[in-house]
């Protein structure tokens, strides 16, 4: 078991590293857009899900393991964005 859990916490630095360069370019995103009504795009999101769900039958795990995880790191990196996008228009954060 010691040495599985080595593995997975391996793996999770992984993980994070490549989060934080996706976190990355997420900020390019933002600072590229010139609406804020761009920060949210629909058909990206969907082309993104669409991409991962793929990805994840070539790996060989079911697309439905992966679908909830990234809809909700899209939702998370559109918030990140938007506040970043807000930051740099110096528009101030709602209550
Ligand atoms: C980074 C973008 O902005 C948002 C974030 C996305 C993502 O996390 O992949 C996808 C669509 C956008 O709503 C983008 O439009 O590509």
């Amino acid at each position: 078991m010691t040495e599985v859990r080595a593995e997975i916490d391996a793996l999770d630095r992984a993980i994070v590293a490549l989060l934080a360069d996706r976190l990355h370019f997420i900020g390019e995103a933002a600072r590229i857009k010139p609406q804020r009504a761009m920060v949210r795009d629909e058909a990206r999101i969907e082309d993104v899900i669409a991409k991962v769900r793929a990805a994840a039958t070539t790996s060989g795990i079911e697309p439905d393991f992966i679908e909830p995880l990234y809809r909700d790191l899209v939702e998370r990196s559109i918030a990140h964005e938007l506040a970043l996008f807000d930051q740099r228009h110096g528009i101030k954060p709602s209550r």
